[in-house]
């Protein structure tokens, strides 16, 4: 049973759209704002995102726009600009948005230079709002083909986050309530920088064995961090942690992955940014993992490397050597 009839989608990319087409298909009407007119011409004439999603048969019903004022009606908005887009998408939502209506941030990672988590940018631009996260591995190909997904629905209020997932979930995109925000965040963030590392460990042939180790000790690197900053462990197990860990560290589909595995095989960032349309949020949000890390005392060694390695102060040889010489210590420290 839909809870919100009225359902407003912030930000046209491909997890957007993918977004828009699994809640339009349980029955609301949604209305999709996308920042580029191409997209919104895409999708109101043609039932197709063909910038960031092609090939996928929108549901007719979706409504695209470019003005924010048309989400002014929504019973219930999800924001999913790129992570360090997203103060300033919600300032210029902020007059629009309908009171009471709850806003689900779905998107994965840490603000640089504030090194704020997306419900702490918002809790800035919007105080008091109401709020949960979606988070878990889902990619939106396969999100938008109706393929089966389960996913994390963060939220301090659980009656909140059961009407949001009566909205949202489907036979095929299952969220499951959790009522851990700051793990959810944590875990979608710190995954994409540890998908970079997953990538280079491919494209450098290093083997399945270092590729396991990699996942695991990432795996130990973004739990600490979400306990340090309030996070449960149970969390970082589930869905929106070590679940999306594992996905996006299989998958070249992951534009994380996929960047790592072109900096495995020798090209520069540079290039491989200047190739892409969409977002790589793990490079963006490297420095702000480990400058959280650092303030919170953390040892976060592989996303320390991958953050050496994005930000041109260290070459992927010199990440890899420096990891492979620390010195040994205890599994749980
Ligand atoms: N694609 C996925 O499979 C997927 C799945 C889960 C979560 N996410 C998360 O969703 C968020 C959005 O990713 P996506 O895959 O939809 O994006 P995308 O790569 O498909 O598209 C890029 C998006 O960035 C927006 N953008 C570019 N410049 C901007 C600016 N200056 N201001 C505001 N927006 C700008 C574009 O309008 C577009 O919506 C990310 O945080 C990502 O981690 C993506
Ligand atoms: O393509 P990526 O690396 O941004 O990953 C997409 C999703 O976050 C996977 O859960």
């Amino acid at each position: 049973m839909n809870t919100f009839h009225k359902i407003g989608v912030i930000g046209g990319g491909a997890w957007g759209t993918a977004l828009a087409q699994t809640v339009a298909k349980t029955g609301p009407q949604v209305t999709i704002w996308a920042r580029e007119t191409e997209v919104v011409q895409s999708i109101n004439d043609r039932c197709e995102n063909s910038l960031f999603l092609p090939g996928v048969a929108l549901d007719p019903a979706i409504h695209a726009t470019s003005d924010l004022g048309e989400l002014a009606s929504a019973e219930m908005v999800l924001i999913v600009t790129p992570a360090q887009h997203m103060r300033a998408t919600l300032k210029d939502f902020a007059c629009h948005l309908r009171v009471g209506s709850p806003l689900v941030l779905c998107s994965k990672g840490i603000e640089q230079g504030s090194l704020k988590l997306m419900s702490e940018v918002l809790a800035e631009t919007i105080p008091n709002a109401r709020s949960a996260v979606l988070s878990g591995p889902s990619f939106a190909a396969d999100v938008a083909r109706g393929l089966p997904t389960a996913v994390t629905l963060a939220c301090a209020d659980r009656g909140l986050g059961e009407d949001i997932i009566a909205t949202i979930g489907s036979a095929s995109f299952r969220p499951y309530y959790a009522p851990d925000v700051i793990g959810a965040e944590v875990g979608g963030a710190v995954k994409n920088v540890l998908a970079i590392a997953a990538g280079i460990v491919d494209g450098k042939a290093l083997g399945r064995s270092a590729h396991a180790a990699l996942i695991s000790r990432g795996f130990a690197e973004m739990t600490r961090l979400g306990v340090a900053l309030g996070g449960k462990a149970e969390t970082l197990a589930g869905l929106c942690g070590l679940g999306d860990l594992i996905l996006t560290c299989s998958s070249p589909q992951s534009r994380n992955m996929s960047c790592g595995l072109a900096l495995g095989r020798g090209e520069s960032l540079e290039t491989i940014m200047v190739q892409r349309n969409s977002v790589t949020e793990g490079v963006a949000s490297a420095p702000a993992v480990v400058a959280l890390a650092r303030r919170h005392g953390v040892e976060m060694p592989i996303c320390e490397a991958v953050n050496s390695v994005v930000s041109g102060a260290g070459t992927v040889d010199e990440a890899i050597a420096a990891l492979l010489s620390r010195p040994f210590t205890s599994e749980n420290a």
